[in-house]
């Protein structure tokens, strides 16, 4: 079978439309949607995803501001930056570019960014929520695959969906949210023995490990639906995914391509959590936080 690709970047400009028709209509009403990007240091791919979180979010007709800070800031003035923004009422989300130098505490850092603004969904609180079904910021990469999957009218209930890799930001809530939508969910990860035989049931793969070109025809079931969350460059410095896209295409039902596949969906998914974030603020009206 040879897959038919599934356009993340043209699904998620459609899902862009919709989530700019609220911002404007949140406008009407004198309240103009706000995310706060902080970034830490100067790793070249951070920076293009900043500055692509920027643009798009100045397209959806929402306020950013990029707090840029050196490599070398103390834990305490970060943790300092993020209290200020939860106390802005302007701001309705804060992103924490990761990763953070070394020095420096993620999870402190997660923790101290108030729930109702972690957009990324990282935050315990949203996370937890998140597994037990309430109602929760998702963790914008798993919550994209999700719309990419109803939008192409795959089938998740009662599927096998097979998740490699393992991360709390990809792997962990990927198979939940499959999980919560009827799906049998098998994990993987770089310790799995005999990968291939657990890949080949899957009829939703969804890769995320984070090695070029990792997944071969040779782990794809026939008519398989196939999700690359890689973002990794291969030896000529292109940027690749982490599914050998040539070969596992002639298997595959459907494939996301790197790029244009999951990246385009994450931003789409962050800027609808900023939305959702406004319009909850705007609905209470007051700020945010109270
Ligand atoms: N707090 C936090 N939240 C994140 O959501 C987060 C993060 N930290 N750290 C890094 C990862 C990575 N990530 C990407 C988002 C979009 C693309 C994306 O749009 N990619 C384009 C290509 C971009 C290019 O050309 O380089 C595409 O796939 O078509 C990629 C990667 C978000 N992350």
């Amino acid at each position: 079978m040879t897959g038919k690709l599934i356009d993340g970047k043209a699904i998620g400009q459609e899902i862009r439309e919709e989530i700019k028709q609220r911002v404007d209509s949140l406008k009407e009403k004198g309240m103009q949607p706000g995310l706060a990007v902080i970034l830490v240091g100067d790793n070249q791919a951070s920076r293009t995803y900043v500055r692509n979180k920027e643009k798009s979010s100045i397209e959806a007709g929402m306020k950013s501001v990029l707090i840029e800070l050196p490599e070398t800031v103390s834990e305490e003035d970060l943790l300092a930056q993020v209290a200020e923004l939860n106390k802005d009422d302007s701001i309705h989300g804060i992103l924490v570019q990761l990763p953070l130098p070394k020095h420096i505490d993620e999870d402190l850092v997660i923790q101290a960014i108030d729930p109702d603004k972690d957009v990324d969904g990282f935050h315990p609180i949203n996370v937890g929520k998140m597994i037990i079904g309430q109602r929760a910021y998702l963790s914008c990469t798993p919550y994209g695959i999700i719309k990419l999957l109803e939008r192409t009218g795959t089938e998740i209930r009662g599927k096998h969906a097979v998740i490699v890799g393992r991360s709390n930001i990809v792997g962990k809530p990927m198979g939940q949210l499959l999980l919560q939508r009827d799906a049998t969910v098998t994990y993987c990860h770089s310790k799995t023995e005999n990968l291939a035989e657990f890949t080949k049931q899957a009829d939703i793969l969804i890769v995320a490990i984070g090695r070029a070109k990792f997944i071969t025809a040779e782990h794809v079931k026939d008519g398989a639906v196939v999700i690359d969350v890689g973002m990794n460059r291969d030896e000529n410095g292109k940027l690749c995914g982490d599914v050998e896209f040539e070969t596992a295409k002639e298997k595959a039902s459907a494939i996301t391509p790197v790029p244009g596949g999951v990246g385009p969906m994450t931003i789409t998914m962050l800027l609808k959590n900023t939305l959702q974030s406004a319009e909850k603020a705007c609905a209470e009206g007051t700020s945010a936080h109270e």
